[in-house]
């Protein structure tokens, strides 16, 4: 049996439990190209009660190993949820207490990761948020108090037990055993009095047999993501109704063969990490949302998961070819006394790690390998990740190894409560696969964690918005970020931003790849994908133009923005993006978009549609909705045209005098150009500022205050300064003398800078004098050298 930790609490180390998936369709359509017959035994047997799981391989003697939970393929993913995260490390309930989380996916191609991760996200969500939002609590207390219906009963839990369960109010003593085997499915539930099991024992009886296919799952098949949006968002309106302030706000970036793509603005390519001493390593640029509600960030979510890199190969129908990284930064500020508040910031950061795969089983070619093997390099660097860091601190890591391990370092590297779920497949031919995945998992359990409490005091800001997180649906703003937090962009870099994308744009859009092994979306939905792309760049563009003209034609003569026009302002709105707000966007009708500001117009533009059933993915797929894209795209197309020429046409207003004065000296050729005409005396630097505050057009008044302001302070720093360098200087007297002879060598051979030899020669006249003596030579050399710096 393989030796590991699991006897230390999994509080103070990664937390792993491992999912056996059911088969599913696919894999019998596979197993034609493998070695391993369809016949040949699994490679796994568990026992999820002990938590021990046994891989056997051909030739090999077969390991077992404990981990802290095995969940059968038979299990909801709401089970799932529970596990990993609700019942046992209370990742979400401490993220508002400052620490940090994470939970990361890790397996073989198709071994149910993103199931995992983010299930399907066009499920019923909407049961999600009603079932539980009566009340949570531990199961084994919910049913000792299940009101009359329960009849006194006594109930008592063997196997799981425990653990959060979502009950409805007044719910009868039957709903609640049906939740609870719902969400534990190996929970033995006895009643006394009826004496009836209603759920079989797994140490006393065989478990039962695994569910023949995926149908047989709960009806709410969220995973884990969604779940944790909902939990975050219910305790955010508790803190809230509290009178805490709560900021919930997320990116979602993926790496792609080693370049990093922004999710959430998919036109955003190529980003890069830093690192910053109190976030640790972000990454820069990425758009950061902040969510309000529950479904708008699921809406967001899901739009943004379908840019994620995606491709068929034998082994998955949809593959991810990327690592994709969620991270929700959760701020609460409480206030305390004296006008401060307690400010505590935590993160929750999601990994959906791409595969790991044999080339020859998964069947791909071309382009294909080469991504398979970037997905299995970084992989493999995780493995020695884990491995240096389950040795203890003594240990180089290796995180800067692979731009993988260098994003997950915060989540990895102590500070955080991670939890890791070793994804598996039961096939007879994935044992060897599956033997790397335990044996990942195994070494995982020996890294030690030491969560860390972020917390704060803050001066008390009062709420400019009155913004509340809810569970309901409601807005979702979004902010591109410098830091990994919300930050501010300057003018400049967006509207060099929009230029480079048009620049791209006219380049013409990538065509995807098709055929066998090509990305897995149908021709209409990949066009529409790209339609929609490109309505985000147009729609945003068109909004630059419009702000551009706007400003244009508010300011004076001389064009200089009037600062009081407004137009400062809207350009920094740019930055802010209603995703739902219902007036951005008109579904593709062929309007402007309205009040759609940049980036939102993708997720307006499915936010109209009517997809009844099947959700976005059916909507991507219908003809009238690509008609409807296309439309909007022209539109906007000539929309910016227009614009484009009206602001050349402003533009020229006060241009064409020049162009006429040029035509003129180039008709007459003669001419000799004369010099400029030397500055007069008032241009001269000494006067430029009097100048400028004289001279300069009334429009230019927030600029002369600004100047003013700065050359105050600029006064008083200059005023204290001088202060600091007269009471410097009386205390290098103080030291003359005593610095004596060795003062002058010193002096003379330190820096010899003018103020070193201007006191050395002071010193000399004192020790001449025979004043003061003893004063320590260091005394002398500090004070020195604070004087030296203050001037
Ligand atoms: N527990 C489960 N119950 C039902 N279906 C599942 C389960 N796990 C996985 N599947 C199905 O198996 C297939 C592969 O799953 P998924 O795409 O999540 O694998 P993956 O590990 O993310 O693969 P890759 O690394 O190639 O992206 C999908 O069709 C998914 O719906």
């Amino acid at each position: 049996m393989s030796k590991h930790n699991r006897n230390k609490s999994s509080s103070s180390r990664i937390r792993v439990i491992a999912r056996v998936r059911p088969s599913v369709d696919h894999d019998s359509q596979q197993s034609s190209h493998l070695t391993s017959p369809s016949s040949s035994p699994p490679s796994l047997t568990f026992d999820p009660v002990s938590s021990h799981i046994t891989c056997s391989r051909a030739f090999h003697a077969p390991r077992t190993f404990a981990l802290d939970r095995i969940i059968p393929p038979y299990a909801s993913q709401g089970a799932v949820y529970d596990a990993s995260l609700n019942s046992c490390t209370t990742v979400v309930q401490d993220v508002f207490k400052g620490m940090s989380g994470g939970v990361m996916c890790y397996g073989q191609t198709g071994a149910g990761k993103t199931w995992t991760m983010f299930g399907d996200m066009n499920d019923d969500v909407e049961s999600v948020v009603e079932v539980p939002k009566v009340f949570e609590g531990d199961a084994r207390e919910m049913l000792k108090t299940p009101g009359k219906e329960g009849g006194g009963r006594r109930v008592m839990f063997v196997g799981e037990g425990g653990g959060k369960v979502g009950f409805k109010e007044g719910s009868t003593m039957m709903e609640r055993v049906e939740a609870i085997k719902m969400n534990h499915p190996l929970t033995t539930i006895t009643m006394s009095g009826s004496k009836k099991i209603l759920r079989n024992n797994p140490r006393r009886r065989a478990p039962p047999p695994p569910p023949k296919a995926v149908a047989k799952l709960p009806p709410v098949n969220a995973g884990i993501i969604p779940r944790v949006v909902r939990a975050l968002f219910h305790q955010a309106s508790d803190y809230a109704a509290k009178g805490d302030d709560v900021r919930i706000t997320f990116s979602f970036v993926q790496l792609y063969n080693d370049s990093i793509t922004d999710l959430l603005r998919p036109s955003s390519k190529n980003l890069q990490m830093r690192e910053d001493p109190n976030l640790g390593v972000f990454v820069k640029n990425a758009v950061q949302v902040v969510g309000t509600s529950f479904m708008g960030v699921l809406k967001v979510l899901r739009v943004s998961a379908e840019h994620r890199a995606v491709r068929s190969t034998r082994q998955n129908i949809a593959s991810s070819r990327s690592h994709a990284v969620l991270r929700f930064t959760v701020t609460r500020s409480s206030e305390e006394k004296g006008g401060m508040s307690k400010v505590r910031r935590g993160t929750l950061t999601f990994v959906d790690l791409a595969g790991s795969e044999r080339l020859d089983k998964s069947g791909i070619t071309g382009q294909a390998v080469k991504e398979a093997r970037r997905i299995n390099r970084s992989i493999s660097s995780l493995g020695n990740v884990i491995s240096a860091l389950g040795k203890g601190s003594s240990t180089h890591v290796p995180f800067r190894d692979e731009k993988l391990t260098w994003l997950l370092r915060e989540t990895l590297g102590g500070k955080s409560q991670c939890v890791l779920i070793a994804n598996l497949s039961n096939q007879p031919s994935n044992s060897e696969e599956n033997m790397m995945t335990l044996n990942f998992a195994s070494s995982a359990m020996r890294v030690d964690v030491k969560p860390v409490k972020f917390e704060t005091f803050a001066k008390t800001v009062k709420k400019k918005v009155g913004v509340r997180p809810t569970v309901g649906d409601g807005a979702v703003f979004m902010k591109r970020t410098d830091k990994g937090g919300v930050g501010e962009k300057t003018k400049n870099q967006l509207l060099a931003e929009q230029y480079k994308a048009d620049k791209k744009r006219n380049r013409g859009v990538e065509k995807p790849a098709a055929g066998a092994g090509g990305v897995v979306r149908k021709a209409d939905e990949i066009e529409n994908l790209h339609l929609i792309d490109q309505i985000e760049q147009l729609e945003a563009e068109n909004q630059t133009l419009k702000r551009l003209l706007a400003i244009k034609s508010n300011s004076g003569s001389d064009g200089v923005v009037n600062p009081n026009s407004g137009g400062e302002g809207d350009l920094l709105e740019l930055d802010t993006v209603v995703v739902d707000g219902g007036d951005g966007g008109d579904g593709g009708d062929g309007g402007d978009g309205g009040d759609g500001l940049d980036g939102g117009a993708a997720y307006d533009v499915f936010a109209d549609q009517d997809f009844t059933g099947g959700g976005i993915r059916a909507g991507l797929g219908r003809k009238d909705f690509s008609s409807s894209l296309q439309n909007k795209a022209d539109t906007l197309v000539s929309d910016v045209e227009q614009l484009k020429k009206d602001l050349m046409s402003m533009g020229q207003g006060g241009g064409e005098e020049e162009e006429e004065e040029e035509e003129e000296e180039m008709h007459t050729p003669m001419q000799v150009k004369q010099p400029p005409p030397p500055p007069s005396p008032a241009d001269s630097p000494a006067d430029s500022i009097d100048n400028f505050f004289t001279a300069a057009p009334s429009s230019w008044e927030s600029e002369r205050q600004t100047l003013k302001k700065v050359i105050d302070s600029l006064q008083k720093e200059l005023a204290m300064k001088n202060v600091k360098i007269t009471v410097l200087e009386s205390k290098l007297r103080a030291t003359e003398g005593a610095g004596g002879v060795r003062g002058e060598k010193e002096n003379n051979d330190s820096n010899g800078s003018y103020l070193s030899k201007f006191e050395g020669k002071m010193a000399e006249e004192r020790v001449e004098g025979k004043k003061v003596q003893g004063v320590p030579s260091v005394v002398r050399r500090k004070a020195l050298k604070a004087l030296n710096d203050a001037r």
